[in-house]
């Protein structure tokens, strides 16, 4: 079980390892928390569909949520709490914050009932959310962690909570090899970035659990990216790193163990390589 925020953060954080465990015919549920009303819109034709004009973006991300969900193979989807019932709360500190509806408003345990209900359902053995500053600080992110690590405290106490709980990273380790491999290029997507701590994510390597290679599926992560085309355009970052670290950038991601304990693992911080492992069969 996945617990993102908003359409696009499926793929962009974890595209790979989704489409990895889907081919392989493991159960994978999504739960997305809001529907990305408040997010930009680079596809001109659609720009009045903006939350200041129309107010239509949600309905439309939720279209291209589908179209993602049918590239990496994840049938089962859902929204957290039904779909729109948490409103994208926009960058932090932004008016958007204050909207009763906003996910970052919402009342903590009411959010981690609809988890819990999905939770007991599916009884997930594995869960993937954000970290505590949501990844990279966004209020929903941070909800979104909130809320999956009540659901799974509360989970675990009525006897069918994951055994494992992650949260998305990147390793400085990484973090540094892209800076330098792009120190020189035109289409620097790190410009400004003088060193790792300038980023506001980033883990140490001896701190992360796994590292799933998922190089194989990586055009899968691609295709969903494109499905995002609101979010995510042509000229993004995401596309000048993958045309020139290709798969090794799309295809492998990166995780540390918040719940549970680690499996077997390899290299020199014995990162697990698949985030079943240690699990029963
Ligand atoms: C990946 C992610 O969480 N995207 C969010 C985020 O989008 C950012 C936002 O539009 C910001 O204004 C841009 O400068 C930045 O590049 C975007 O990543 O926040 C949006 C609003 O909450 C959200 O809809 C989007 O999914
Ligand atoms: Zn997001």
């Amino acid at each position: 079980m996945l617990v993102h925020a908003h359409p696009d953060d499926e793929t962009v954080s974890t595209g790979a390892t989704i489409a990895h465990y889907a081919a392989q015919g493991v159960e994978v549920t999504l739960v997305t928390c809001t529907l990305g009303e408040e997010g930009e819109i680079h596809v001109p034709e659609l720009a009045l569909l903006a939350a200041t004009e129309a107010d239509q973006l949600g309905g439309y991300r939720l279209a291209e949520l589908d179209a993602a969900c049918a590239a990496l193979g994840v049938t089962d989807r859902r929204f957290l709490g039904g779909a729109g019932r948490y409103r994208d709360s926009g960058m932090m500190g932004l008016e958007t914050n204050k909207h009763p509806r906003c996910f970052w408003q919402a009342d903590l345990d009411e959010a981690a009932a609809h988890l819990l209900e999905i939770m007991r359902e599916v009884r997930p053995q594995v869960v993937i959310t954000y970290d505590e500053n949501g990844f990279y600080g966004h209020p929903d992110h941070i909800q979104a962690h909130r809320v999956a690590m009540r659901a799974a405290e509360r989970a675990t106490a009525e006897g069918f909570g994951p055994a494992k709980v992650y949260w998305t990273t990147v390793p400085k380790s990484v973090l540094e090899a892209g800076v330098s491999a792009f120190a020189e290029s035109t289409d620097n997507p790190f410009a400004g970035i003088e060193k790792v701590e300038d980023f506001p994510f980033g883990t140490s390597d001896e701190e992360v659990a796994a590292r799933i290679d998922a190089t194989d599926r990586h055009e899968a992560k691609v295709a969903a990216m494109r499905a995002h085309a609101t979010q995510i355009p042509d000229t993004s970052w995401l596309y000048s790193i993958a045309g020139n670290f290709g798969s090794e950038f799309m295809g492998v991601e990166y995780y540390t163990l918040a719940v549970g304990e680690r499996g077997p693992g390899d290299g020199p911080h014995g990162w697990e390589s698949d985030l079943f492992a240690g699990l029963p069969s």
